[in-house]
């Protein structure tokens, strides 16, 4: 087992490799992002690709990018973003590092004025990172101006040590054993560091030479458009992760036999039976689910993005409440998913050889780092009851609420399913999830004037957030889609998805009375003939992924079955296997022995 140094080392020397062939192939961020993925490592690239070099093209000028994204893009430059602080994360207007305003020496001093302030968490801060945008309190003429983004050089270019004036180290190890703790998220502290005013990002605010704050015609929220691109790209590796545990679970479970035989016949794969299907199914149908609505999440920040370019900033809270809940809802059900695919694999789905392990440890964060997934769930709570009040003025909503401007049915409306076929028809799932939706939004907001319940908003979110992973699904269906019966799997995926939903938030949908009771049996029902229907192509389903075994690297999941003879091999590669006696009988373990043995023949 490599130290948490030589673990670092390790992934230093393959991030390096990946950089150095990213320069060399020209690779565009897509492509090397996707080398990102084939490494493996949610390390040093990610946040100098994901993070530091969208907050300099979002928030930059013109000029800034030219200078800074030349050096980035080339690799002459490694960035990180210096945002959360020891004593804030969630509350970005709560941070306390000050930027403040030097008209005589036309700089800006950078302090971290309390322990607190310390920058605590960004992702290759602590050993790597030359640069970092950092975000601090904007102060001048003695006037506090609130958060701003700012270039800060961290390290030297010619040996790597950190500037004067800035201390900088590795926080610690953290939760899990490889992927993370490869990466060396950092603390760091400023004592009176100076930078030329230049390096404020001034796209959406400048401060002149006499010091004067002037804020530019942008929304200041563009100040988080860094964030909302991040949270998108979350989304679809929420999916793949996802569809890598389902893959592993799927496949495992043709293989795993236990019970069953008849007559010294072979025993029962375990995929057949109906509590397997019941735990595993929803997280297959889930996978797809993600994987559709992250590709439209992907068409909607892009086309927000292109709005915003002509300066039509309409569509920057749809942005912001689709990016926060689609987050939080995938994170959220994809590390629970994980571990639930352990257990599904039984004991040998805690081995690392399983794959899932790691999966988890590298995946579960996603529920907190880019935004708590509670905080931003409230925020789309907040973003449904500002809608709520407007429908209720007469403006017409659009985007993903404008089912609420159909009010009037939605409110009053009864589920048509009679049958448990009915159960099979779009149309009514999305009204009975629309519906659902919109009646707890406007019970929040109802109550909101009494006691306002962050519960009640939070669940109100939730509910939002899964009406639009249905549609999305749903509209997935309505395109042209290739392969012969491909279309009819995906059907039944869909419905499974829908109908575990209200499995799942059942109380949901009867106290807001968009289902009775005999409608939520029927979906039951609907739902174990669902999982029958999709066990004969589950396996085909996972392999549709197209994962390679090195990609997945599970000895579960391999796709050539051989399960147990890649367990037994990955065991003796352990280095405690490394010798017959282990280390430590001598001192430890063979006195106690020869001890007790001659206590008994007195
Ligand atoms: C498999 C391998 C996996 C590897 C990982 C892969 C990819 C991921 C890569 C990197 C991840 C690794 C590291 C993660 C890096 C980080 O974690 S960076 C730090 C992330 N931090 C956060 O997300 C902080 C969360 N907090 C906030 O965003 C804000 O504090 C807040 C909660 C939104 C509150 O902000 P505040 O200014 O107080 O706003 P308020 O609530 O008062 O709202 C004011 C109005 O502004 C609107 N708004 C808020 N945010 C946005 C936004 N982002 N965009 C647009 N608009 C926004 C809000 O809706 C309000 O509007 P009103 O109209 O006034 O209602
Ligand atoms: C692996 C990893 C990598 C990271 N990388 C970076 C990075 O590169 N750069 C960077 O800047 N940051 C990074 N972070 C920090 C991350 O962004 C923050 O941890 C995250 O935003 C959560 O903020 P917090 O830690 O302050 O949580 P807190 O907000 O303190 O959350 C603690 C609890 O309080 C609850 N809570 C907070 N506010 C409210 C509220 N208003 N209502 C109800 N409940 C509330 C939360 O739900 C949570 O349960 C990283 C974190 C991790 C784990």
């Amino acid at each position: 087992m490599l130290s948490r140094k030589e673990l670092f080392k390790d992934t230093l020397k393959k991030a390096a490799h990946a950089w150095k062939r990213t320069v060399e192939l020209h690779l565009t961020e897509e492509e090397a992002n996707l080398l990102r993925l084939y490494i493996d490592q949610p390390g040093y690239v990610d946040l100098h690709w994901v993070m530091f070099v969208p907050a300099i093209k979002g928030q930059g000028t013109e000029e800034q990018q030219k200078k800074w994204l030349t050096m980035a893009y080339k690799f002459q430059i490694i960035g990180t973003y210096a945002q959360t602080e020891l004593g804030h994360g969630s509350n970005v207007q709560g941070l306390e590092t000050t930027a403040t305003f030097d008209p005589s020496t036309d700089e800006f001093i950078m302090h971290s004025p309390t322990l607190t302030s310390s920058k605590w968490w960004p992702g290759g801060l602590g050993k790597t990172s030359t640069h970092a945008v950092v975000y601090a309190r904007l102060i001048t003429e003695g006037k506090d101006y609130g958060i701003h983004g700012f270039i800060m050089q961290l390290r030297s270019l010619d040996d790597h040590s950190p500037l004067p004036g800035i201390t900088i180290g590795d926080i610690g190890g953290k939760f899990g054993s490889g992927a993370y703790n490869s990466m060396d998220n950092g603390v760091m502290r400023l004592d009176h560091v100076r930078i030329p005013r230049d390096q404020m990002l001034m796209r959406l605010a400048q401060v002149t030479r006499e010091g004067k704050y002037v804020h530019s015609d942008v929304p200041k929220q563009l100040l988080y458009g860094t964030m909302v691109y991040v949270r998108q790209t979350i989304v679809a590796d929420a999916s793949r992760a996802l569809s890598r545990a389902v893959c592993i679970a799927v496949r495992y479970g043709a293989i795993r036999k236990q019970f069953g035989s008849k007559a010294g016949g072979p025993e029962t794969q375990v995929l057949n039976y109906k509590t397997q299907q019941s735990r595993l199914f929803p997280f297959l149908a889930s996978a797809y689910a993600f994987r559709f609505v992250g590709q439209w999440l992907k068409w909607l920040y892009t086309d927000v993005t292109q709005k915003l370019e002509s300066k039509d900033f309409s569509t920057l809270p749809e942005a912001h409440a689709c990016t926060a809940g689609l987050k939080s809802v995938t994170t959220s059900a994809t590390a629970d998913a994980i571990e639930e695919c352990q257990k599904l694999c039984g004991g040998h789905g805690y081995l690392n050889s399983s794959g899932l392990p790691e999966l988890f440890a590298v995946n579960l964060p996603a529920c907190t780092y880019e935004g708590d997934n509670v905080v931003l769930l409230l925020q789309v709570a907040r973003f449904l009851m500002k809608t709520v009040s407007q429908v209720a003025s007469g403006k017409q909503p659009v985007g993903t609420t404008a089912y609420m401007g159909n009010i009037q049915h939605l409110m009053q409306c009864k589920s048509v399913v009679n049958t448990v076929e009915d159960w099979l028809n779009p149309a009514a799932i999305k009204e009975v999830f629309e519906a659902r939706a919109l009646r707890m939004a406007v019970n929040c907001a109802q109550n909101i004037s009494k006691a306002p319940s962050q519960e009640e908003g939070f669940e109100a979110a939730v509910a939002h957030v899964q009406l639009i992973i249905v549609t999305k699904f749903i509209e997935k269906l309505q395109e042209d889609i290739l392969g012969h019966g491909v279309k009819e799997q995906l059907q039944k995926l869909c419905g499974i998805y829908a109908l575990h939903l209200i499995h799942k938030h059942l109380g949901d949908f009867l106290s807001t009375g968009c289902v009775t009771a005999r409608q939520g049996s029927l979906a039951n029902e609907r739902l174990g003939k669902l999982y029958a229907q999709v066990r004969p192509n589950a396996v085909a389903l996972v392999d549709a992924f197209d994962y390679t075994d090195h990609y997945l690297g599970s000895a579960l999941g391999r796709y050539d079955g051989d399960v147990y003879s890649a367990l037994y091999k990955e065991a003796w590669k352990d280095p405690l296997n490394e010798t017959v006696v282990p280390d430590g009988y001598q001192e430890h373990l063979r006195p106690l022995l020869k001890q007790q043995l001659k206590l008994s023949r007195l």
